[in-house]
């Protein structure tokens, strides 16, 4: 895949016609928490659509964006992407871009909306159908991901949830559909996630899946293997999967669900061997195959689920009960991931009654994670923003946005929603829940999420301090306090290697990826230790110490330390990192090359520290011809770099960024990459989508629709900041000589 284009199906947005009317539509957001309404044709909309809404909806935005003179230095092209990328700031200060690309959440939420009868607005499922439809592949089926060549999981999901959202089993696209799945073999080869959901939808037995034995709940939490050592988001699945298979949560059969077991089997429904569909998955769904190890865990577990005791059921279902309240609880409704908050909603709904407030919060909360897009409603994989903010802001502050009063409003904003997404408390008894304290933390969406991630809580930090320190005007400061429970919960998170994991401090050990059961993604049983947390922990400490040296001064020493080992230690020979939250070896090291400039390690008179030269060349050696850096999102699966064939803005940034963070000397390099942003931007002064952003767990991606903007502003700044004499910089410099100027304090 070339250019991005993948991103959209159907040559384009517009192919599929809007569902609904789109000026209609309106965005609001409450300290972080988003929510799109549809106003009715019956009523009066109360005011015009803004900038963001109309940019978002993809329609015409003349008026707020006008054409403007194609920049022809980083300064105008920053400034000009500045001016527009401000007009997007949400009224509560936050940027609101999307976070999207796992196919499964909307029809997962679906089909608890089904089970729980809960009813969405119609508008909604219109525009959830025609994203559903835009992502059609040309052979009728899905992936699981933007990325993916269809598969059994997501052919299956989208298609009940076509139906459900009331498309006819004629109805062509459906026909396709079908015609795609029944060549896979029908619905049975679906992988563990599915086949829970299809068993709730009544439409698969749960005798036909390997038995999550519910009872390791009640285990004591030393026994290895235990859940509480697994990664948030692996233990918070299983979980909800568990309880789900524990009480044999179903729907009840109904015409929809009989038609639905004609349509998506070959075989007879009523004739299928239920236990012998246990391992059957297939071949394109297969990201993470069982190892021997957890074949014999299975048939241990599925031997017991035969004879089970009740009263330890009983007491399984009750501990699991228990922990899905503490998470609605802590994170008012919207769950560690959208994946777990289909499970919860519906668990909700059994649990605690139709007319529960529990129940009634839940689905209040579904709106937090919808989100319209160019091609229809889509459910966020996350909210991004907090992370998106900080960056926003870290390169608006780059640029001197700070001395020009028209930017005074949106930074204050900006800082007033930073300080409003800082956790200021832990929850309730929290290690019962295997939580960790997050008093100080800040997430990757918004506070009430209460899911605090380490590079989230660095990043927003030191976005807040230095919209402190460079911006006179911002008078109500965020309590030093605040700041010590910040750099508190960081020191927390520290891992025996010396590098930093993204939830929680790592638990469990490698050994535990050998019991992944997911099928359908590695790599993500334990919170690892990543680069890109270690990296900007470290920036965020650094940061910190400046202001206050005399605050946990040795033990800030000797994280910033061992962190800089961890970062050498995991350095790969050729000089780059392993990013794993972004694609891929460009934006690891990108993370590196940070690490090294926030402790100081940058060149000076043309030379560096060996780890620093080499990362520098590796990133040198894949500049590509026109200037620009571009890697393919496979990387991450083959560990190795895969070069793209079109470079890409975001990439090009990320190397941009990483190289000017060391200050490499050869300015011409950098010359030639901020070309390509420059040339690249669009006339109202945002730059076009390209390809996909980020991967994880090995079979994952996402789209983060903010990317393409923030980190080319971000590399422009920089650069006009760092080189103010390049004839690429600025216009009134052109004649003079190209150098560059060498600043003390490294990228921090
Ligand atoms: C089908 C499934 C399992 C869906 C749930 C997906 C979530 C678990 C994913 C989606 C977005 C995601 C990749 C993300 C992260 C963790 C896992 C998430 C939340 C984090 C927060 C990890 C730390 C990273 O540095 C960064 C902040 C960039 C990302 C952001 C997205």
């Amino acid at each position: 895949m070339s250019d991005g284009t993948c991103l959209r199906r159907r040559k384009g947005a517009h192919e599929i016609e809007p569902k609904t009317d789109l000026t209609r539509w309106r965005f609001s957001s409450v300290e972080g928490r988003q929510k799109w309404y549809y106003v009715a044709s019956s009523e009066e909309c109360a005011r015009e659509q803004n900038a963001l809404e109309a940019y978002t909806l993809g329609l015409d935005t003349s008026k707020f964006f006008p054409d403007l003179p194609k920049a022809s230095t980083a300064q105008e092209a920053v400034q000009k992407a500045i001016k527009f990328f401000s007009g997007l700031q949400a009224e509560d200060g936050h940027w609101a871009m999307e976070c999207s690309g796992v196919l499964s959440l909307a029809p997962a939420i679906l089909m608890s909306c089904y089970a729980a009868k809960i009813s969405l607005p119609e508008e909604v499922e219109r525009e959830l159908l025609r994203y559903i439809l835009s992502k059609q592949l040309p052979d009728g089926g899905w992936g699981l991901h933007l990325k993916e060549q269809s598969t059994v999981f997501g052919t299956t999901f989208s298609y009940i949830a076509m139906r459900i959202l009331g498309l006819g089993p004629d109805h062509p696209d459906v026909v396709r559909a079908r015609i795609n799945l029944h060549k896979k073999g029908g619905a049975l080869g679906i992988p563990n996630l599915g086949k829970v959901w299809l068993a709730i939808m009544n439409l698969y037995s749960w005798e036909g899946m390997n038995s999550p034995f519910p009872e390791l709940w009640l285990f004591p939490t030393w026994l290895p293997g235990h859940p509480s050592t697994y990664w948030c988001h692996a233990r918070h699945i299983t979980l909800a999967m568990s309880y789900c298979y524990a009480t044999r949560l179903t729907v009840e059969e109904d015409e929809l669900i009989q038609s639905l077991r004609q349509e998506i089997y070959v075989e007879d429904f009523s004739t299928i061997d239920w236990p012998a569909q246990r391992n059957n998955i297939y071949e394109a769904d297969l990201h993470a195959a069982h190892s021997w190890m957890l074949d014999a865990a299975f048939a241990t577990f599925n031997l017991y689920e035969r004879y089970h005791f009740t009263s330890f059921r009983k007491q399984a279902i009750a501990e699991m009960y228990e922990q899905i309240k503490a998470d609605d609880i802590f994170s008012n409704a919207t769950n560690s991931s959208p994946t777990c908050k289909a499970f919860h909603v519906l668990i909700s709904r059994y649990a605690d009654g139709a007319d529960s407030p529990a129940f009634q919060e839940h689905i209040s909360r579904i709106y937090d994670y919808l989100w319209i897009g160019q091609d229809g409603m889509l459910i966020k994989v996350m909210g991004s923003q907090t992370w998106d903010t900080s960056f926003a802001i870290q390169g608006f502050l780059e640029a001197g946005v700070q001395n020009n009063p028209d930017y005074a409003s949106c930074l204050k904003k900006a800082h007033e929603f930073l300080k409003a997404s800082q956790i200021v408390d832990n929850p309730p008894n929290y290690q019962r829940y295997y939580r960790q304290m997050n008093k100080g933390g800040f997430p990757f969406s918004n506070r009430e999420n209460d899911w605090i991630v380490s590079d989230c809580t660095a990043e927003a930090m030191r976005t807040l301090m230095l919209l402190e320190e460079k911006c006179p005007f911002i008078e109500d400061h965020v309590a030093p306090q605040r700041l010590f429970d910040a750099v508190n919960v960081m020191l927390n998170m520290r891992n025996s290697d010396g590098g930093f994991s993204s939830y929680e401090t790592r638990r469990g050990s490698w050994l535990l990826e050998i019991m992944n059961s997911s099928e359908i993604y590695a790599d993500c049983m334990v919170d690892h230790t990543y680069i890109e947390c270690t990296s900007s922990v470290m920036q965020g400490l650094k940061h910190f110490r400046k202001r206050f040296p005399n605050h946990r001064e040795d033990e800030i020493s000797d994280t910033l330390n061992k962190a800089l080992q961890y970062c050498r230690n995991m350095q790969k020979a050729d000089g780059s990192w392993l990013g794993r939250w972004g694609v891929c070896f460009t934006y690891g090291t990108w993370f590196g090359l940070e690490a090294f400039a926030c402790m100081g390690y940058i060149y000076r008179g043309g030379e560096a520290c060996k780890e620093v030269t080499k990362a520098c060349e590796f990133l040198v050696s894949k500049q590509m011809k026109d200037g620009g850096w571009g890697e393919e999102f496979e990387s991450y699966r083959f560990r190795k770099y895969i070069q793209h064939t079109v470079s890409q803005i975001h990439q090009t940034s990320w190397a941009l960024l990483g190289l000017m963070a060391v200050r490499y000397p050869d300015v011409r390099v950098l010359e030639r990459g901020i070309q390509v942003l420059i040339d690249r931007q669009t006339l109202i002064g945002e730059w076009p989508q390209g390809d996909i952003a980020t991967a994880f767990y090995k079979a994952g991606t996402l789209h983060y629709n903010a990317y393409r903007i923030i980190f080319p502003i971000f590399a422009l700044a920089r650069f006009t900041r760092l080189y103010p004499s390049s004839p690429v910089a600025k216009e009134l410099l052109k004649n003079g000589s190209v150098h560059a100027v060498q600043s003390q304090n490294g990228g921090c």
